[in-house]
């Protein structure tokens, strides 16, 4: 009886999973039914596992709403004959898995999530087509912009869109920072053709933060012969950079007119209905309600890019779920003041060369210590704080703060988010920081 409805619920839930997920539910195998209870075998852990991750929840809401009560779907491995499941679709279904592993894409970049303005409409739209047919039109594509303005979402877009509607195509995702230490590690362990085959074996590179390989002159190098073979053959590739090709530093002139031989897109700041839009969307993949009138406050005033509106909104749920209240216009104003009232870098009273040197005088180093190259522990530990301070309390961006501190980009948001975590797990560190905070605002006055 349960099993005529375990088939009906089977069927339903199969439609309505995504392609490539059904395997995991087709070969189920329905064993023995109790009172209110099914249970059902699977031929291995992978393929418990996945159902348990994939499509449990949508076959019991389906199951339970056919029956009118909840029936508990018990699962075990092995008990039933398998010998349907042929070997090679287990080997290839453990290959797509292992792939979508290493891809180290998060599910969450998709087309779907991204909200393209006019400004970017043109970049969304290519990047969708390069998803439709990798390797053919735009390649390879460079995808340019200042930080938080979603370089890698839609980095990662391309990538997830090509992993669901296509996967068996390999698609590689990394940081050039990763593409360094896996080339440094190849060299180190004296295996540098594991390494070649690893990227050279790629349908679709996709490298975010090109910038972060300026002087690397070696890792440069091996880039190129990965991107002329991959480009020979017709793969994809795709780079992230924070900036135009023609203001990087230290890169070679034929890596250089490699990147910007194919599409360069570049991502600027939302326009205000699209900030609006995006506010929306963020609220609605939360589950949270925010009032029209703290949306349209957010949108107007917080400009910079879309990483600071989503901190915003962050700030704003977490004070609402801790203090159990809604969000009214007031509460928004208070609790964003320091990041509204905060002035552009253009009319800021409080300039980096101000910050350094309270940090300076706090730590009883050297002004000239904290931009040098020494990496003595309580030099790093001046460095780092400087640099969060002014992310902190300036509006200069992490790329001005980079050229100032003469660092990458991901050497600065590495720093921001160190002393973050620090300040987050010791109340000591937080109490100092703001009483640093305070100094130096009172002396910028
Ligand atoms: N147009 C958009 N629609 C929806 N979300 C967006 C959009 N642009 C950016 N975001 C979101 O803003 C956040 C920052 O985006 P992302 O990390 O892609 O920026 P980035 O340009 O790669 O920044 P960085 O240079 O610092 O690495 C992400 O959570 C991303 O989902």
């Amino acid at each position: 009886m349960l099993k005529d409805y375990y088939l009906e619920a089977l069927e339903e839930t199969q439609k309505s999973l995504q392609k490539g997920k059904q395997i995991w539910l087709t070969n189920a195998s329905f064993l023995k039914e109790g009172n209110n209870s099914i249970t059902l075998a699977f031929p291995s852990k992978m393929y418990l596992t996945n159902f348990n991750n994939f499509c449990k929840s949508e076959l019991q809401s389906k199951i339970d709403s056919l029956t009118g009560s909840h029936i508990d779907i018990e699962t075990i491995i092995g008990e039933a004959d398998f010998s349907s499941v042929e070997e090679d679709d287990k080997k290839e279904v453990e290959e797509e898995e292992i792939q979508r592993k290493n891809s180290y894409l998060n599910p969450i970049y998709t087309f779907e999530n991204f909200i393209p303005c006019e400004n970017t409409n043109f970049a969304y739209n290519a990047a969708k087509a390069i998803a439709m047919n990798p390797g053919i039109n735009y390649n390879p594509c460079l995808i340019y912009g200042g930080v938080g303005l979603g370089k890698t979402h839609l980095l990662q877009s391309v990538g997830n869109y090509i992993e669901k509607e296509n996967p068996k195509k390999k698609v590689i995702y990394v940081t050039a920072e990763t593409f360094t230490n896996d080339f440094i590690n190849s060299l180190q362990q004296k295996n540098a053709s594991s390494f070649r085959i690893k990227y050279r074996k790629a349908d679709v590179l996709l490298i975010d933060d090109i910038h972060f390989l300026q002087e690397k002159i070696s890792t440069q190098e091996e880039l190129f012969h990965t991107f002329n073979d991959l480009y020979e053959a017709n793969k994809q590739i795709i780079f992230t950079c924070d900036r135009p090709i023609s203001e990087l530093k230290g890169f070679t002139d034929r890596l250089k007119s490699r990147f910007t031989r194919g599409l360069n897109l570049n991502l600027t700041a939302p326009d205000y209905e699209t900030r609006v839009a995006i506010l929306k969307k963020k609220c609605e993949a939360q589950n949270v309600r925010i009032f029209d009138s703290v949306i349209s406050y957010m949108a107007e005033n917080i400009k910079t890019n879309v990483r600071d509106l989503e901190g915003s909104l962050t700030t704003l749920i977490a004070y609402s779920k801790l203090i159990k209240t809604n969000i009214t216009l007031e509460i928004a104003q208070e609790q964003l003041k320091n990041l509204i009232s905060a002035p552009m870098a253009s009319e800021q009273d409080i300039s980096i060369s101000t910050i350094v040197k309270e940090v300076a005088s706090y730590y009883n180093v050297e002004i000239s210590e904290i931009k040098g190259k020494k990496r003595t522990a309580i030099i790093k530990d001046a460095r780092n704080l400087a640099i969060y301070l002014t992310r902190k309390i300036t509006q200069y961006s992490t790329t001005e703060i980079g050229n100032y501190f003469d660092r990458d980009h991901s050497t600065i948001t590495h720093s921001i988010d160190k002393v973050d975590q620090e300040r987050k797990q010791n109340s000591d560190i937080a109490a100092a920081l703001d009483s640093l905070e305070n100094t130096i605002k009172s002396k910028s006055k």
